[in-house]
């Protein structure tokens, strides 16, 4: 990691995981009313900013093909340039560890960090909530992790109330398949009608309402499911496509991890209830 100064710092870009996932109801422009339970990881893809002194947006590293334009770093860092009337611009590096379209928000988390981290370089002095108001036009899953506590989140996610969590640790399992969340969202089949929570969620039966549809229109889900299932119960995250298992130690979960048939890829990290990036950038002065 490069030296955390005022002018050139890294931040991590953490992973989350919808711990059950709710949908109530499909809004008239199409966005999904949900209930959902996030937390985040001690994971995720790392990003470098440099400040520089010409107004330009730089994006280096594991940019996996995605046209600069529709870089969600770019996007973000475009947004907030814009928005407060920013001359000065940056060079972001990123070094991707999250897979895509893996249903652990590996692109709002992008945005999310670099929001935060371009907040600071610039001196925005905008506040979460502005931050969150600007990262919402990027993606539902963006507010979350501007927030930066594990929540409970309703509207179409952007609504959080901090939750505080038990620290677990988590196998992650990627099935190799890239799902597309419009996809899902937009799916005939998908389960919507779940009625809204009453009294205290913990006391309820908890799902994702995305898992039987996407199951059924991608089988490598339903066997990682599956093969999860005979070591603890198992959950899919988001839209899919990453499924996972909770454990109450690192033991358990790497014991776990190192029986994963090799045509899948997958990982272990602890939840933490306070977003990793907001950690490391408040060390920073
Ligand atoms: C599935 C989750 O990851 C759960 O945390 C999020 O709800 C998705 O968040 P995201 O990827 O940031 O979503 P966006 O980039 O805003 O939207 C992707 C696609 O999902 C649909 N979408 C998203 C969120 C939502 N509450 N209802 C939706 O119907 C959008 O219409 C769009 O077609
Ligand atoms: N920096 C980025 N990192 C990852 N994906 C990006 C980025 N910028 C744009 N994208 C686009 O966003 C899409 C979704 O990416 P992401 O990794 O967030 O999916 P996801 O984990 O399924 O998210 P979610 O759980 O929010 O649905 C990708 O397929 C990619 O085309």
């Amino acid at each position: 990691m490069t030296k955390q100064t005022m002018t050139s710092f890294s931040l991590l870009a953490p992973a989350k995981l919808n711990l059950f996932l709710h949908i109530n109801g499909r809004r008239e422009d199409g966005y999904h009313e949900l209930e959902t339970l996030f937390t985040f990881l001690n994971y995720g893809d790392e990003l470098t900013f440099t400040l520089t002194n010409t107004a330009s947006i730089e994006v280096t590293g594991d940019t996996q093909g995605i046209p600069l334009n529709d870089n969600l770093i770019y996007k973000a860092a475009i947004l907030l340039q814009n928005h407060c009337q920013i001359s000065f611009g940056v060079k972001i590096n990123l070094i991707k560890i999250l897979p895509m379209g893996g249903g652990v928000g590996g692109g709002s988390s992008d945005a999310a960090s670099t929001l935060l981290a371009l907040n600071k370089l610039w001196k925005c002095h905008l506040s979460l909530d502005e931050l969150a108001q600007l990262g919402i036009k990027l993606g539902a899953d963006v507010p979350v992790f501007i927030n930066g506590r594990s929540a409970l989140a309703q509207g179409i996610g952007e609504k959080l109330v901090d939750v505080e969590l038990e620290k677990k640790w988590f196998c992650v399992v990627h099935p190799n398949e890239h799902i597309s969340t419009a996809k899902i969202f937009t799916h005939p089949d998908l389960k919507r009608d779940t009625p809204k929570l009453k009294g205290d969620w913990q006391q309820q039966t908890l799902r994702n309402d995305c898992e039987s549809l996407v199951k059924k229109l991608c089988p490598e889900v339903e066997k990682t499911l599956q093969w999860l299932l005979k070591y603890a119960p198992s959950k899919m995250t988001g839209t899919g496509s990453c499924c996972f298992a909770e454990f109450a130690t690192q033991k358990e979960a790497q014991l776990v991890l190192e029986n994963l048939p090799n045509t899948w890829s997958g990982f272990i990290a602890s939840s933490v209830n306070i977003s990793p990036a907001h950690t490391q950038l408040n060390a920073i002065h």
